[in-house]
């Protein structure tokens, strides 16, 4: 997808939302088991009920890798409906790959053409070769993982040299590579403290950016530090969505959750 397409749906729908679909047997309501595929189904209620709150649907492949080929399946027919039913919604694989050169193209393969996504989350560690080979894909996105939402960020992300700290560099440098247009960034909402320093280092690139909710990341001041003059927002929310009942009600009631983080990001969209 092009990007001005992204931009258009965020300004039609006053949402930059990206809904998490990160479905674990254990969570889902025990009905939906019976199912032959209990994961699409969960799937296909989830993005019906949300589909008009969001812009984007980001499968989180661990989720569907972990139930073996069913899970696989499972994710081919659910970004197939996506693809076929709701072709303004980006998707993102949040596959978090990268490997040397020919490896990579394998992956970029396997997620651009083969199961026709938009985007893939990519770590940035093996450098350069290793990422660009998801960037020779036209109107394909690749995320990088710039500064993560999780505690162990601190480990190696906030290390410091000439006062820079390492996520810093790895922004700039992956502005140096070929095609980074094509570059989005992982930003976690939990870091929100730094999304105006980041926004100087990159002032178009489109985020990423997971932990609202489940993780205690601030909507607000995500908006308030975060966004460039195109948005250049995505907002995931996963658990605070998916799993907000249990139950029957279960879509019905994700749908209430994706409506008031919707409501909230509208504030900021003019
Ligand atoms: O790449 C990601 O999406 C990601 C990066 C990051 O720094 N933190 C993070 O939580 N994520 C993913 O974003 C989703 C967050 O889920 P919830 O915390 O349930 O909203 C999960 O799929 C995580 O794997």
């Amino acid at each position: 997808m092009e990007i001005q397409k992204l931009i258009q749906q965020i300004e039609k729908k006053k949402s930059m939302l990206c809904v998490g679909l990160d479905v674990d047997l254990e969570k889902i309501p025990k009905h939906l088991l019976d199912h032959e595929d209990p994961i699409f189904e969960f799937n296909k209620a989830i993005i019906e009920a949300t589909q008009e709150f969001c812009v984007a649907f980001k499968p989180n492949t661990a989720f569907y890798e972990a139930q073996g080929l069913k899970g696989w399946a499972a994710l081919k027919k659910t970004i197939d409906y996506l693809n076929t039913f709701y072709p303004e919604q980006f998707t993102i694989a949040d596959a978090k790959r990268g490997d040397i050169g020919n490896t990579s193209s394998m992956y970029a393969k396997a997620f651009f053409k083969n199961l026709n996504f938009d985007s893939v989350t990519v770590a940035p560690y093996m450098g350069r070769d290793s990422v660009e080979p998801f960037l020779s894909f036209n109107d394909k996105h690749t995320i990088l993982l710039g500064l993560t939402s999780n505690q162990g960020s601190e480990d190696f992300q906030f290390l410091k040299s000439e006062d820079e700290f390492l996520f810093e560099n790895v922004l700039k440098k992956s502005q140096t590579w070929e095609n980074s247009q094509q570059l989005m960034y992982v930003i976690g909402a939990t870091k929100a403290d730094h999304l105006k320093s980041i926004r100087s280092i990159l002032p178009n690139s489109f985020l990423l950016i997971p932990g609202v909710g489940a993780q205690g990341g601030s909507l607000k001041e995500v908006c308030k530090n975060g966004m460039n003059s195109s948005y250049g927002l995505l907002i995931n929310s996963s658990r605070g969505i998916i799993y907000a009942s249990n139950q029957n009600d279960f879509a019905e009631k994700a749908k209430l959750k994706a409506k008031a983080l919707q409501k909230e990001m509208a504030l900021f969209i003019n």
